[in-house]
């Protein structure tokens, strides 16, 4: 089948406008790779520090044995990331075994949003994604690494690493995940739960009892938030092994795919015949396949900002209209909570992300001819991974989808577009995600009532002053203002609302978090409010109008253009927390449609 026309064209466009800085990316990156092996260039002072605790100095020294440098982002904070904790021995083991020597190069911060979900935390959650970009690139820097082996899962993490992977795009990077958490109490029944405790039917200990039954042992949450659609990512990409995302943690399976992934990246160094630097896999037609993949698997609305601050580190320019015109060419094939009741671990069940990828390129929507760390173009990740003693075996996957309630075929899909759109009106240009939006929420007109933080839209859902159709304006909530938190605590509030029968959206500078669903929202307003961006302008009564359908968002009051915008007042948000460390973060973190990048 011939490449869709959309793809092509936007592939195209994307290569026009990256033209000088993708041009400039390579040359640097292939200078960077010309003084040969990392090793060869340190002096012996330098050579004697990288190799002094080396159980296996002599096979640094004496041999070209490849240096396989881990930057991992353990810890026991996040139950997606605390299976990592034994990784380290795994791979040293395969990497010796493999010819190669094993170091743990450095190790990156992982924030848990559900931890700091509508708490002071979540403000310096998105920046955590250049901290961790910043923290790795301080691991790479000890130059003595002919390939990396990059340990991170969740949402801000798999970003951070990726743009740290691209600066050091002379170097192979293989990414190696851990896999969900077995399926637990079904993520629409927590949700229920929530909104029954939002609107006071049940207690705290009921509460409890339900989260606790839904976030119940290591490996990745379940639903398809942020952290799972990384993995959907990496696999599209290329950057994973086949079949590699979605399989549980601390498994004889999961053990022989992080071998796998091991010897792959001792296999692809410069110091062999297949020298793969990472920049040259994270290439136009990667990111245009990861997000073909994101819009066909409603995955996360913060890739549509990580997306454009991952290519840029390999001097790839992406815009959200590259994101809008492939939404509306890829059909949506997979619903997964929040997009529908299905978790992951289904997900993988009926076919996952091997059955996607052979369905996609069947219909002409992703490019074939990539490079992936599997050494195979993407037709190479319609294969699944089945244990063949401690090993793997390729088989090929599933032609069919094995529950045609969680996974489509692209001919016939639960949708025609992938659900992501753009914005654009006299309020900005953002986007909104209607995949998991009922139809007849998908316009919405309605008065303003306006707020400057999460906590005054709960108080006044407390008094009962949501009485009508509302359009919910939360504004200084953009990455200058306040680092731009997740605003997803107010998602069970405003679902009892629309469960009252009442049509609500919201309409914010901020973001939402990928477990975020059914209520519309239109995010990443940009130009933000905290730089005299429109949505200061707006007043409680202002008539707005939300238009998925149309792609529009307006203010339809005629004296909202006159006004003067309200000046933003950060003091709350100055400090506390940690947030005083990261005023510099504020002060040049770029706009929310450009990915909002601090280092890049
Ligand atoms: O997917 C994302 O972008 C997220 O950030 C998910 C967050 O981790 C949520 O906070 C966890 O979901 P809840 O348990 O509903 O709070
Ligand atoms: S998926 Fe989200 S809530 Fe779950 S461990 Fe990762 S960051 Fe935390």
């Amino acid at each position: 089948m011939s490449l869709h026309a959309t793809i092509d064209r936007v592939t195209d466009r994307i290569r026009n406008r990256s033209h000088s800085s993708r041009d400039a990316y390579l040359k640097k990156i292939a200078r960077a790779a010309e003084e040969g092996p990392r090793r060869a260039h340190l002096s012996c002072g330098n050579q004697a520090h990288v190799y002094a605790a080396m159980p296996d100095k002599e096979d640094f020294v004496a041999t070209r044995k490849p240096n396989i440098g881990i930057v991992t982002a353990y810890n026991d904070m996040l139950s997606a990331h605390q299976p990592y904790e034994r990784y380290p021995d795994l791979i040293r083991k395969a990497g010796h075994a493999a010819g190669a020597t094993v170091q743990v190069a450095g190790g990156v911060p992982a924030m848990c949003d559900g931890v700091t979900q509508g708490r002071a935390g979540m403000e310096l959650s998105l920046f955590s994604r250049d901290v961790i970009a910043l923290a790795a690139g301080v691991a790479l820097s000890h130059d003595c690494f002919d390939a990396a082996l990059y340990l991170g899962v969740c949402d801000k993490i798999v970003p951070g690493l990726v743009m740290a992977a691209g600066t050091f795009g002379h170097i192979p990077a293989v990414f190696l995940p851990a896999g969900p958490m077995p399926s637990g109490l079904p993520n629409d029944e927590k949700s229920k739960v929530r909104q029954q405790f939002a609107s006071g039917e049940v207690g705290r200990d009921v509460l409890m009892a339900a989260e606790m039954a839904s976030y119940h042992s290591p490996g990745t949450c379940t639903f398809y938030g942020t952290a799972n659609s990384n993995q959907m990512l990496m696999e599209f990409m290329g950057m994973h092994l086949p079949g590699s995302s979605f399989v549980n943690p601390n498994t004889p399976l999961r053990e022989a795919l992080t071998i796998a992934g091991v010897e792959r990246a001792a296999a692809i160094t410069k110091l062999g015949n297949d020298y793969l630097p990472a920049g040259e896999v994270l290439d136009e037609k990667a990111f245009v396949n990861g997000m073909v993949g994101l819009m066909s698997t409603g995955g996360s609305t913060n890739l549509v900002m990580h997306i454009p601050a991952m290519a840029k580190a390999a001097g790839i320019l992406i815009d959200i209209e590259d994101f809008h015109d492939i939404s509306e060419a890829v059909p949506l094939m997979a619903r997964v909570y929040p997009n529908g009741l299905a978790d992951v671990n289904h997900f993988h069940a009926a076919g996952g992300i091997g059955y996607m990828i052979g369905q996609l390129l069947e219909a002409g929507l992703l490019h074939p001819d990539v490079k992936t760390i599997n050494g195979t173009g993407l037709d190479g990740y319609t294969a699944e991974p089945k244990l063949d003693g401690a090993r793997i075996r390729w088989d090929a996957g599933a032609k069919d989808t094995l529950n045609d309630k969680i996974l489509r075929p692209a001919s016939e899909p639960f949708a025609k577009t992938g659900g992501l759109k753009q914005l654009e009106g006299n309020l900005g240009r953002g986007v909104i995600k209607v995949s998991a939006v009922a139809p007849e929420r998908h316009i919405i007109e309605a008065k303003a009532r306006v707020f400057s933080d999460q906590e005054q839209v709960k108080l006044a859902f407390k008094n009962g002053e949501f009485t009508e159709d509302t359009i919910v304006v939360v504004r200084f909530q953009g990455p200058r203002a306040n680092g731009m938190p997740e605003l997803h605590s107010l998602t069970p509030m405003l679902a009892v609302l629309q469960d009252r029968g009442l049509k609500v959206a919201l309409v914010t500078d901020g973001r939402m978090s990928g477990a975020s669903g059914k209520v519309p929202a239109a995010i990443h307003i940009s130009p933000e409010a905290s730089v005299g961006g429109p949505l200061a302008r707006v007043r409680d009564g202002d008539v707005i109008r939300l238009d998925a359908v149309m792609g529009v968002i307006e203010n339809l009051t005629d004296t909202f253009a006159d006004r003067k915008p309200v000046p933003f007042d950060g003091s709350d948000n100055a400090e506390g927390m940690g947030r005083e460390m990261f005023a510099v973060f504020r002060a040049v973190a770029g706009p929310a449609t450009e990915g909002a990048g601090v280092v890049v």
